[in-house]
């Protein structure tokens, strides 16, 4: 089945931007989608389509084969942006937890789950500290954490790792991969301008056109997981990326 089927999909903004124009994209359960493009090539609005955020203008979008609206509303959507949107007067596990406290979920089980989510981001020893202590990288890691504690079946990540430095950069990529191995039945959609980063990630890349966004094309990545550094350097991999990049330009 279809876990976010887009048929002839396209949105126009009020003031008349075309963003997306007849988009049609089949994603099935446990695939890891990287979508690149240039910037305003409708990233964002395809993430805010399927959250039920913003409405499609044409086409048809269904999200677990229901309407994105109701989808969100079995709050089995998670996101993480590259502003990680923490609390800054919170400690690591009050920021954590929230998801679980807005929907009413008793103390005890906060607790327990935070401790898993951070452990399972290598944060556990930091749950009493305060966001600004933290570096860049890991207040990213509270923020994947702060996504994974609702056990969402789709995961939606804008640019996360835009804002880090290179090698921080890497070493969370190779840790989302880690969590994503432990999760396998979890869906991620993970936007980047970033190429290599889109190879290295992805079961398949997505390429999408300047405005009017458009499907440029699909690049499969066949490479099995789990991947490790040395998938990086090697020929493989750079034939991959010559032919995302190569997709990118037309
Ligand atoms: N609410 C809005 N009203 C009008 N135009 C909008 C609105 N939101 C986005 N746009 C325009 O629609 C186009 C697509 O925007 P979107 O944010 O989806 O692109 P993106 O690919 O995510 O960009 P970036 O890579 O820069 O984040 C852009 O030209 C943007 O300016």
């Amino acid at each position: 089945m279809a876990f976010v089927r887009m048929e002839h999909l396209s949105k126009t903004y009020p003031n008349g931007t075309v963003a997306l124009q007849d988009v049609n994209l089949t994603i099935r359960e446990g695939e890891f989608l990287c979508f690149v493009g240039p910037s305003g090539c409708g990233k964002s609005t395809i993430f805010k389509l399927i959250t039920g955020l913003s409405q499609p203008s044409k086409g048809d979008l269904d999200v677990f084969g229901t309407t994105p609206k109701e989808a969100r509303k079995q709050s089995d959507i998670a996101f993480v942006f590259q502003d990680h949107t923490l609390l800054p007067w919170s400690t690591v596990e009050a920021n954590v937890r929230l998801p679980l406290e807005l929907r009413g979920v008793d103390k005890k089980t906060q607790k327990a789950e935070a401790e898993r989510v951070l452990e399972l981001v290598g944060l556990k020893d930091y749950m009493k500290v305060l966001p600004r202590q933290l570096s860049g990288g890991m207040k990213m890691r509270v923020s994947i954490a702060r996504a994974l504690i609702s056990r969402p079946k789709l995961l939606l990540m804008d640019e996360p790792f835009g804002a880090l430095d290179e090698i921080t950069r890497q070493t969370l990529q190779m840790e989302l991969l880690n969590i994503w191995q432990q999760n396998p039945e979890m869906t991620i959609l993970f936007v980047t301008h970033n190429v290599f980063e889109s190879v290295f990630l992805s079961t398949s890349v997505v390429v999408m056109t300047p405005r009017p966004g458009k499907i440029a094309a699909t690049v499969n990545i066949p490479v099995p997981y789990p991947r490790d550094e040395s998938f990086r350097t090697n020929a493989q991999f750079g034939e991959l990326v010559r032919e995302v990049s190569a997709a990118l330009e037309h």
